[in-house]
């Protein structure tokens, strides 16, 4: 057990909240009971998950990696992504802009575009804006592969969606006649029933309104979204998830490209995918700095 304060940051995109612990050397023993505990909201600092910032080479050194994913590089900046639960996670679209304002704010970068490393590989951002509290961040998130329809059961309700790996796996489900309000209306409490065998590891599933031509005359559409993320519950945003759910309503239209304009109950953010490549461009807030006491739970 460690008694030395642990330093934390705690920071959301579209109120999808992280608890960030700056960890260079990889050197923190940052078990799931460890992660669960500073999540949860009464106990601990409260967050949908934690966001480990780390030198690439270091978690690797440390055995947290078993090696460099493919494209990063051992001196790149590794976001360590744990779920609330304490599971692992591949890729997290909004902890990537927290993780990239966290870095620029920090100091540990000195420039507006560099490259987040994930264990789905390497994520360029683009920081368009920032302060200590604030930024407008665009996220370059590879392409997103569909792969094939299947069902989930909510709540008694059968939907049906796409499966899309946005290098974590998602069931992205388009709803006829859904409306903003009728979205809103949903009991998402309880626990989403994937077909077995379907997702060996799980999924994320979004439930999102068709598209309509967004509210400015852009060009671009709109939708409105609600997420139950594996790992988590509800949560007010999913990146990753809104990504999944753009490429999802674009393919019902028969488009591989197109701007959506997507609203969660946390916010609004703007994907756009082009050229096989897909982008998520919204906010980052950066609410406090603190530390957690030696003995915390877990530690
Ligand atoms: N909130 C994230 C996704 C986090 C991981 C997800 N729960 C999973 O297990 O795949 C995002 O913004 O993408």
């Amino acid at each position: 057990m460690s008694t030395a304060p642990l330093p934390f940051a705690k920071g959301h995109g579209t109120e999808n909240d992280f608890v960030i612990l700056p960890d260079p050397d990889g050197a923190l023993d940052l078990t799931a009971q460890l992660v669960s505990a500073l999540c949860e909201r009464r106990r601990g600092i409260g967050g949908d998950g934690v966001l480990r910032v780390a030198r690439a080479g270091a978690l690797v050194r440390s055995g947290v990696l078993a090696e460099l994913p493919a494209g990063v590089a051992g001196d790149d900046w590794f976001m360590d992504y744990r779920n609330a639960d304490g599971s692992l996670a591949e890729m997290c679209g909004n902890g990537v802009r927290v993780f990239a304002h966290y870095c620029r704010a920090a100091g540990l970068v000195g420039a507006d575009e560099f490259v987040v490393a994930s264990r789905a590989g390497p994520r360029p951002v683009t920081l368009h804006s920032w302060d200590d509290g604030a930024a407008e961040v665009t996220v370059a998130m590879g392409r997103a592969r569909l792969d094939g329809r299947s069902t989930v059961t909510i709540a008694g309700r059968e939907l049906t969606g796409e499966a899309i790996d946005v290098g974590n796996p998602h069931l992205a489900c388009v709803v006829d006649g859904l409306t903003p309000q009728t979205l809103a209306a949903l009991d998402l409490s309880a626990e989403p029933v994937l077909v077995a065998g379907r997702f060996p590891g799980g999924a994320n599933v979004e439930i999102l309104t068709p598209l309509e031509p967004d509210a400015a005359p852009t060009g671009a559409f709109a939708s409105h979204l609600r997420v139950i993320e594996r790992g988590v519950g509800e949560t007010r945003s999913c990146g990753t998830g809104l990504v999944a759910g753009a490429v999802a309503a674009l393919h019902r239209l028969g488009r591989a490209a197109g701007v959506v304009v997507m609203t969660v109950p946390g916010g609004t953010v703007t994907v756009t995918l082009r050229a096989g490549q897909s982008y998520l461009r919204g906010p980052s807030r950066l609410i406090a700095h603190g530390e957690v006491t030696g003995g915390f739970p877990g530690r």
